[in-house]
Parts: C-alpha cells; sequence; structure tokens
C-alpha cells in the first residue's frame, strides 16, 4: 500500500434498494415490451427505468440518505449482474453471429440485448439464470470465454448519473458487480473447450473496469460501490487462495490509476473472511463495506491493515422483514467505531432488493404484527438513525431505541408466537418419526398396488393457469362469486386436466394445481402462524416477482387444504392422482422466516401439519404423494462449515412431513433451478420413494452424476424444459429417456417434465407431453425388444421403426 488517503464517505448508506418499483412499474414496462414491442418500444423501458430512478433519489433523500454517494444508482432493466456483463461488452458468440452487438445497457439497443440474453431469440438460448447466492433473486449468468471479446460501454452509467444530478441535484454512486465476483458467477461460453474458466480473464476485465472508472471520473462521479459478494461464499471452483491472491492483484491495479472515483467495494451476504479483508487492505481502495448482519466483527489484524479509511457496518440485514435489534445494533457500532482506525459509517448487509418497499401499505396487516416489520423503507430510516446516534450520541435517537425495545418485548410476548401445545408437539419428536420402512419393502407394496409400466410417465403438478382461471380465483378473493361457484369453476377445471391428462395416456395424473396461486403462498394461507400482504412483492428473476408469506409465528394447521380437489380429481379417474405438497423446506425459503425462533424448530412445525395433511390424503384414498422440495439447495449456506447442520435440519423436517406415510404410499419429491450435484446424498436422505427432477437444460450431466453417484431411488429426469413455449421434438425427448433408461437403468426411470407446467399454454402443453408419453411407449417396446434379441444396451436401438412410426403419428 502507498498512499493512505482519507476521503470521505457518507455517515448513512444502503448498498441498493428495490428495483422494481412500488407499483412494479418496471415489471409492467417490461413485460408490455416483450409482449407488445410495437406499441411498448425499448425507449419505454428506458423512460420507466429513468422515472423509477428518479423517484427512488428523491424517495431516498426524503429518508434521510443526503450526502453525496449515499444514494446507490442500482437501477437495473433486468439484473445488476447482467447489466455489468454488459458494461464489459460480454456477448457471447452465438448472439454476435446472429447480429447483436455490445450496448451499453440503458439504451435502446441495450435493451433489446437485455432482452434477447435473458429471454432467448427464437434461435438463440438464453443465457442461464441461477440464484444469488442463498437467496431467491436469480442471476443472468454471463459467458466469458477465453475468446469472448470484451469491450467498455460506460455511457449509460454515466448519462444515469448526470441525469440525475442535474434533475434531483443528487450525487449518486455507480454500482457494478466487482471483477472478481462477475468471474466467478460466469461461465464459460457452450462452445469453450473444457477447463477454460472465466477467471482465466481477470487481467482483461480489470483493464475495462480501469476504462470504466476513468470514464465515471471523467463525468464528475466521486465514488464507485464495486459489490464482491462472493468473497462471502464458499464452494467456488477456484481455489480460495488464488482467489484472494487475485482479488489483492485485481484492486491493486484497479485502485493505482489517479483518474477514477474512490471505490468502495461491498462485500454482503456473509463474512469476506480475514484474508480476503487484509488482501484489500493492501490496496489503494477508499472504503469497504462489510455484513454485520451475517458477518463477523473483523479482527485486529485487519482493522490494522485497513488503517484511517472508512468502514461501513452493514448492521442493518437486507434479507428479512424483521426491525433490526437497534439496540443490539448500536452496540455493534460501538465496538467497532472503538476499534477501527478510521470513520465508521452505517449501512445495510446487502442491497435491499431482496425485501418489499414499504410496510406502510399494508393497511390490512395486522397492526400487532405489522410493527414488527421493516421493509425497505423501513430499513432505510433504521440506518438513517443508527448513523445519527453513532455520530451525535446514542441519546439523540434514545425514542427509537426505546420504541424499539417495547416492540421487541411486545413480539417476545404476543400469544402466537410461543403456543404451548405446538411446542410440546415438536419437543415430543422422536428419531422414528422421521423413518419409514426400508426403501425395499417400499417399493414392493408399491409396485403391487400402483401396478405400473416400465418408465411411468407423470407431471411435476401444475397445468397451465390460464386467464379464466386466474379470474375466478381473483372474483372469489373479491367475494364477485360465492364457494359454490368458486368450487364447481375450479372442479371443471380440474375435471378438464383429468380428462386430457387421460387422453394423452399419462400413467400417474395430478389435479393440476387451478386453486393455487402459488405454491407456498397457497399453504400459508391454509395455517396458522402466517400473514400474506398485499404489496410485498420482491424480484425473483427478471420481469418476475414473488409475494413472499410472512411466517411469524408458531404454525399449526386448522384444517386440511389440498384433500377436497384431491378426492374430486381421484373420482374421475381409475388412474392414480397424485397429491401435491409443497415441503417444509421450501416453504420456509419462499417466505419471510421469523428471526426469534430456530429454523429447526420452525421447519419441524411446518413439517407436522404437512404430515398431518398426508394421513389425511391417505385416508381419502391418495397411493402417490408428492412433497415439492425446489428450494433445498438453495438455503444452503456459502460457508462449507454451516452446511452439515442445515441439511440436518432441512432433511430431517422432510423426513418428518413424510415419516408418517404408510409404506404402500409413495412419497415423490421434486427439485429444480439449480445444480444438485453438490446436495445429492442430501437428496438422498430425504428418502423419497421417487425423485422428480429439472435436467434437460443440462444435457446429459445430471442423469450422468446421478448414474455416477449410484443414486440409489426412483428418479425422473426431467425430459421438457418447459421454460419456454418451445415444444422438443419426439426425437429429443426419446433420446433423453433412452439414455436415464440405459445409465440409471429402465426399472428405476420416471419420465416427466422439467418442472410444472403453470407458466406454459395449452397447446403446447399438449403437444409436448404427447411427445412425452410416445417417447416412453417407444423406449419401453425398445427394451422389451432389447430383451428379446438380447442386446447389449437400449441407447444401441437409436431411433428406430418403433420410433419413427411413433413420431409420425405425432406430425
Ligand atoms: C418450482 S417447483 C413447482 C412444483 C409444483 N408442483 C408445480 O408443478 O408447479
Ligand atoms: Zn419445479
Amino acid at each position: 500500500m502507498t498512499a493512505i488517503s482519507k476521503p470521505s464517505f457518507p455517515a448513512a448508506t444502503i448498498l441498493g434498494y428495490p428495483r422494481i418499483g412500488p407499483n412494479r412499474e418496471l415489471k409492467k414496462a417490461l413485460e408490455a415490451y416483450w409482449s407488445r414491442p410495437a406499441e411498448n418500444p425499448a425507449q419505454s423501458v428506458l423512460d420507466t427505468l429513468a422515472q423509477l430512478h428518479e423517484r427512488t433519489v428523491r424517495h431516498l433523500s426524503d429518508l434521510g440518505l443526503t450526502d453525496a454517494a449515499a444514494i446507490p444508482a442500482d437501477t437495473f432493466a433486468v439484473d445488476q449482474t447482467l447489466d455489468t456483463a454488459l458494461a464489459l461488452g460480454a456477448v457471447p458468440a452465438r448472439f454476435r453471429a446472429d447480429g447483436f452487438r455490445p450496448a451499453a445497457p440503458d439504451t435502446a439497443q441495450g435493451i433489446e440485448l437485455i432482452t434477447a440474453l435473458s429471454r432467448g431469440t427464437d434461435r438463440l438460448e438464453p443465457l442461464e439464470m441461477t440464484k444469488w447466492f442463498d437467496t431467491n433473486y436469480h442471476y443472468y449468468v454471463p459467458e466469458i470465454g477465453p475468446d469472448t471479446p470484451l469491450s467498455a460501454h460506460p455511457e449509460s452509467l454515466i448519462e444515469r448519473f448526470v441525469t440525475t444530478r442535474d434533475t434531483t441535484g443528487a450525487i449518486t454512486r455507480p454500482v457494478l458487480v466487482g471483477p472478481v465476483t462477475l468471474l466467478l458467477l460466469a461461465r464459460p461460453e457452450t462452445t469453450d473447450a473444457p477447463g477454460t474458466q472465466p477467471f482465466d480473464r481477470l487481467n482483461d476485465v480489470v483493464d475495462l473496469y480501469i476504462q470504466l472508472l476513468t470514464a465515471l471520473k471523467d463525468a464528475g462521479v466521486p465514488w464507485v460501490e464495486l459489490d464482491e459478494h462472493a468473497l462471502a461464499a464458499e464452494g467456488w471452483d477456484v481455489p480460495r487462495d488464488t482467489i484472494i491472491d487475485a482479488l489483492t492483484k485485481a484492486y491493486t491495479r484497479l485502485s493505482f490509476p489517479s483518474n477514477r472515483p474512490d471505490i468502495l467495494v461491498a462485500v454482503g451476504y456473509g463474512d469476506a473472511g480475514e484474508a480476503a479483508q487484509l488482501g484489500l487492505a493492501a490496496t489503494d481502495i477508499e472504503a469497504l463495506a462489510i455484513d454485520l448482519d451475517r458477518g463477523n466483527e473483523p479482527g485486529e489484524a485487519a482493522l490494522e491493515a485497513w488503517g484511517e479509511r472508512p468502514l461501513v457496518g452493514g448492521v442493518v440485514g437486507g434479507r428479512t422483514v424483521w426491525r433490526t435489534d437497534l439496540g443490539r445494533a448500536s452496540e455493534t457500532l460501538d465496538r467497532l467505531k472503538a476499534t477501527a482506525r478510521g470513520p465508521v459509517s452505517v449501512g445495510t448487509a446487502t442491497p435491499l432488493l431482496h425485501v418489499p418497499h414499504d410496510v406502510e401499505r399494508e393497511t390490512a396487516l395486522d397492526p400487532d404484527i405489522k410493527e414488527w416489520v421493516a421493509f425497505a423503507d423501513q430499513k432505510v430510516a433504521e440506518v438513517v438513525t443508527l448513523s445519527r446516534g453513532l455520530s451525535d450520541g446514542w441519546s439523540t435517537v434514545a425514542a427509537e431505541l426505546g420504541k424499539d425495545a417495547l416492540i421487541r418485548s411486545r413480539r417476545a410476548a404476543h400469544p402466537a408466537t410461543n403456543r404451548k401445545e405446538v411446542r410440546a408437539r415438536t419437543a415430543a419428536v422422536q428419531q422414528r418419526d422421521r423413518e419409514r420402512a426400508s426403501a425395499d419393502e417400499r417399493r414392493a407394496a408399491q409396485a403391487q398396488r400402483l401396478n405400473l409400466p416400465p418408465l411411468p410417465t407423470t407431471t411435476i403438478g401444475s397445468f397451465p393457469q390460464t386467464p379464466g382461471i386466474r379470474t375466478t380465483r381473483a372474483d372469489f378473493r373479491a367475494g364477485r362469486i360465492d364457494q359454490a361457484e368458486y368450487t364447481q369453476k375450479i372442479r371443471a377445471e380440474i375435471a378438464q386436466t383429468v380428462r386430457t391428462q387421460e387422453e394423452l395416456g399419462l400413467d400417474v395424473l395430478v389435479h393440476g394445481e387451478p386453486e393455487r396461486n402459488d405454491m407456498v403462498q397457497y399453504f400459508a394461507e391454509g395455517l396458522d402462524g402466517f400473514v400474506t400482504t398485499q404489496h410485498g412483492w420482491v424480484q425473483s428473476y427478471g420481469s418476475r416477482c414473488t409475494r413472499p408469506s410472512i411466517l411469524f409465528g408458531d404454525v399449526s394447521r386448522p384444517a386440511p387444504i389440498t384433500v377436497d380437489w384431491t378426492r374430486y380429481a381421484a373420482s374421475l379417474t381409475d388412474r392414480p392422482v397424485k397429491g401435491m405438497l409443497t415441503g417444509p423446506v421450501t416453504i420456509l425459503a419462499w417466505s419471510f422466516v421469523r428471526d426469534d425462533a430456530p429454523a429447526r424448530e420452525v421447519a419441524d412445525q411446518v413439517a407436522l401439519a404437512l404430515r398431518d395433511e398426508i394421513t389425511d390424503l391417505e385416508a381419502a384414498g391418495t397411493a402417490v404423494i408428492q412433497v415439492d422440495e425446489p428450494a433445498l439447495r438453495e438455503l444452503l449456506p456459502l460457508t462449507l462449515a454451516d452446511r452439515p447442520d442445515y441439511l440436518d435440519w432441512s432433511v430431517g423436517s422432510f423426513r418428518l412431513a413424510t415419516g408418517g406415510a404408510e409404506t404402500a404410499t409413495q412419497i415423490h419429491t421434486h427439485l429444480c433451478y439449480s445444480e444438485f450435484e453438490t446436495v445429492l446424498d442430501a437428496i438422498d436422505g430425504l428418502d423419497a420413494d421417487v425423485t422428480t427432477l429439472e435436467a434437460s437444460r443440462s444435457g446429459s450431466g445430471i442423469v450422468d452424476g446421478l448414474a455416477a453417484g449410484n443414486f440409489p431411488r426412483d428418479v425422473g429426469p426431467g425430459v421438457w424444459d418447459i421454460h419456454s413455449p418451445r415444444v422438443p421434438t419426439f426425437d429429443e425427448v426419446a433420446q433423453r429417456v433412452r439414455h436415464a433408461a440405459k445409465v440409471i437403468g429402465a426399472d428405476r426411470v420416471w419420465v416427466n417434465p422439467d418442472c410444472g407446467l403453470k407458466t406454459r399454454g395449452w397447446p403446447e402443453t399438449e403437444a409436448a407431453l404427447d411427445r412425452l408419453v410416445a417417447a416412453a411407449v417407444t423406449v419401453r417396446a425398445e427394451l422389451t425388444h432389447d430383451d428379446a434379441a438380447s442386446a447389449p444396451s437400449v441407447a444401441a436401438a437409436s431411433a428406430d421403426t418403433t420410433a419413427r412410426a411413433a413420431e409420425g403419428s405425432l406430425l
């Protein structure tokens, strides 16, 4: 380290604010542009972005973020990672070959490019999308290979800064994903040679960040924020030592030029670790933001090395909707101030994109519970209060601290947060409650009861949620139709869905989930201990938002939730109808969960409610029950040391939910959205009879992984990517079935789509399922044929006459 500068950093800041707009304005603008671009050109998205950004800046200064550079300029059209990739010109070769040119993100051309990259085109697969750290937000995975051309595109960052300054007077702080994190989050291009890593391009990428920073400085930008959240996570393809070493080199180079803004490096989502802090301290960056919500307080060595530069203590968590414990936060800040050599600012631990805008709008929320809750605006106010207390003395904010303590004690004493009978039931749980008969016994009993063909076909649960279904639900909610009419309309949907599945020839049917708004909220509404919100939307990916329920108290099930619909569906057919539940881990992952009880306890409470539901489904004659756990991987802690405990309680709660099922009841589980390789043991530990997985986009990767890992259970690797309206060809589906049957064993494979079909339309659903059934029938025939001829492998019997005949009948 050469010179230690002492730039002044604002006393209060946040790392980011919700971007979708208080009334989901951005979602609406994007979807209007995507569905009717003639009337809503890219410019209309840009206009909305500009309006939202201006609103956010004015609003945040009203809330007290008044200092220069206190407000992050984090208005991204769909995703911060994608915008950063575009600022670096990272356009994959297949898009360039199709005429797409690099462009700055917030330009008409940039919006077109973002649209193509995030949604794909007729000819091009979109960028992959995956979980952003351990959150329910998804980012678009940049593709950066050894030959991907890169170029700096600072224009829209500058334009945003200058326009905001000119219209509002506020000096904002441009935000980019930092170079190390960007490359760790990236993947090679699909055509790149195996073994190449985006991380190999760090030097090139740093060159471009230097260009971006220079351009920003020339436009008058005083501070930029570079987010290096990847430092808080473990398990990257690149060894930790290499990452730290590269981090130090990258920021040494980035901070070397004098013609650049001051650099704030932010590490949220956990602890950066001392090595990373020391590495950054060895460079000339000006400020560091650390997560004091989930991370540790920095040690003496890091503080010493950091010297007199500003530190931002992220004491206000950005991941939950609960009020910050102001008393505790003030103590943390006091300790940091006492040990730090330089100034201490107050900030959030992560960007606030994971929480909704403003709890004040929740007029229907029980007032007792509402006062426990803090959405983004309330969290900004907490930051401002804490920063005032830290600089002017805690007595100046005594009223706020006192109020917080009072609310906290009211919450602890609220009867719903500590219900004796619920606590007694979880306390009485025994290990045997999490165990079923042996897998072999179950398999035999279920085979006898269900009598299914090899390679049985099924779906994952939901069928197209048509406008008619949505209207029915909305009408019922608004009181425009009564219970009887609602039941009759939903039954009509179920009947139609059952009939269609019978006609298609599926083996295990579903009722189609027309009554469900959302797979978690639906259960939250049927359970005690949850509240739902009116405006509590958070961005999930792109234009998609979810409205998580709030799990605030002890959980129990006042009455059966799904049994009537399932029983009705079953009454219409002789084939088995699969009961459909959302598992405890996913219910927790996709809700805002109380922070005043251990996750283990909360998960078991939810599990016991589901266990009762399973008992009731069984009593209604249900022989197959699916318990969805798509979020199992998502909650996996970022640090390896924390994983065993998580896997223990999460798997344990699933087993508690399903452990009461009879031997002859076939329990399915379903996982999607993520890489499963790291949690295959946990998936096995769920002890489900059948596991369906999203698999079609991974090539044969997951299937081969399951085979290589000798995954001992029946599996349904998805053979149809349901994320786009594209109908797979018969050959594609048959090839996937054939391959799975070959490497996993035909007696263990199910044939199903990747996930539920609720976002699909009926035409593609019927066409694709028709092919799926035909593929299963064809490969079954090949098996029999092969057995007769003792052919060595199923795969050898490629598209033979049976397959062609079957396909001919489809086209
Ligand atoms: C995100 S997993 C979805 C599973 C659910 N049963 C459905 O089909 O919609
Ligand atoms: Zn799914």
